[in-house]
């Protein structure tokens, strides 16, 4: 495959016909394209859309559906985790597999990388056998993990220096989201590439923001979550303290989302908070993660951030109490144990 085809799409191109997913609930190519984006995007039709080889490293709870939605609207797609066996699924769905970042870079014209954390978003891209050694000009690699602006610029640099292009692309939105492609993408790197990436990253959200420098889009996702990890710690003291006082919680998650405080994830997590289960879409150790990323990039710039900083160390006791990969919810149990220390 010409290495360049993510810039020059050839047509008549390969194409595998697959099924399009009952999933996508929009249609594949809207003819208004979203915010910052006023030209016409390549590729732009269905066969070419077939026509670039798109690589998906890191096969989580967001990564695999992201990439299940690629190969369901028709995309030829390659997949990598370290846990080999999480890309079972998307093979019996027509994925291709390769053994490392490097060969998937290699093979592929579009990386996309979901990976827990900045350690591991750099390790896969610049280690041993990672992205980097693979790639080359004319190709790209787009980070979907949530990292820190340092960690981005670092991968960046490294993937721009052997001439191929690099654009970062956090997403705000979780499991579900992830799995009925609406997810929203906060982009910032090159632009040319985040023209040419349109397209899919179209497939796998319902909005994208150009926000220009690398390190602006990490920056934006960090002061979002920092908000909703906030946002829950505050629920959940509000839970435990309406129980304290008689009140049926469930009352007040109605209550709430009838006025001017209305967020989905009130409605969506409060329910099962109250009776104590956490279903994970957002691992708690990923918040905590968000959280502790938020308040380093708040203390580079000195602003105050007392609300997040108390609402970090609520995770951190969840963390403690081994709930970790339960869903970020739990941190209610971090307060209903100091609850019970009190009494
Ligand atoms: N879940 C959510 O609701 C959302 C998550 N995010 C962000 O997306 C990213 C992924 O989240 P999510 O899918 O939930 O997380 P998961 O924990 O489900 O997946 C993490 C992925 O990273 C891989 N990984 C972890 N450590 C390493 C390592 N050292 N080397 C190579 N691969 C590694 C895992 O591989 P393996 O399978 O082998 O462990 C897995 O593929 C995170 O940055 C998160 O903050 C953003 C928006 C929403
Ligand atoms: O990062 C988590 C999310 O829900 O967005």
């Amino acid at each position: 495959m010409a290495l360049c085809s993510i810039f020059c799409p050839r047509i008549p191109v390969r194409f595998r016909p697959k099924p399009i997913s009952p999933l996508l609930s929009k249609p594949l190519f809207p003819l208004s394209y979203r915010v910052y984006s006023s030209l016409q995007p390549t590729p732009s039709t269905k066969d070419e859309l077939g026509s670039v080889s798109i690589g998906f490293l890191g096969m989580g709870i967001m990564g695999s559906p992201m990439a299940q939605n690629l190969l369901k609207a028709g995309c030829d797609v390659t997949v990598w985790n370290r846990t080999k066996s999480k890309c079972d699924p998307l093979v019996g769905l027509g994925a291709k597999y390769k053994s490392s970042p490097e060969e998937v870079t290699a093979t592929c014209d579009l990386t996309f990388a979901m990976l827990a954390d900045p350690e591991s978003a750099i390790d896969v891209a610049c280690g041993k056998n990672g992205a980097v050694s693979g790639i080359s000009s004319g190709k790209g690699y787009v980070d979907v993990s949530t990292v820190d602006a340092a960690s981005s610029i670092l991968i960046s640099k490294q993937i721009k220096d052997t001439g191929a292009l690099f654009l970062e692309a956090p997403v705000s939105g979780s499991k579900k989201p992830a799995e009925d492609g609406q997810l929203i993408f906060l982009t910032a790197g090159d632009k040319l590439l985040y023209e040419k990436a349109a397209p899919f990253l179209d497939i796998m959200g319902k909005s994208r923001f150009y926000l220009g420098d690398v390190g602006n889009g990490a920056a934006m996702k960090l002061v979002v979550n920092m908000i909703m990890g906030s946002m829950m710690a505050s629920f959940a003291e509000g839970i435990l303290l309406s129980q304290k006082v008689g009140l049926d919680p469930n009352v007040l998650v109605e209550v709430v989302s009838q006025g001017a405080i209305n967020a989905p994830m009130y409605s969506l997590k409060g329910p099962s908070m109250i009776k104590s289960v956490y279903p994970t879409a957002f691992p708690l150790k990923h918040q905590q993660k968000d959280m502790r990323l938020a308040l380093g990039l708040a203390e580079s710039v000195s602003q105050s951030t007392p609300i997040a900083a108390a609402a970090n160390e609520l995770y951190k006791v969840a963390k403690s109490y081994g709930l970790s990969d339960e869903d970020f919810s739990a941190v209610i149990e971090a307060l209903k144990a100091a609850r019970s220390q009190q009494s």
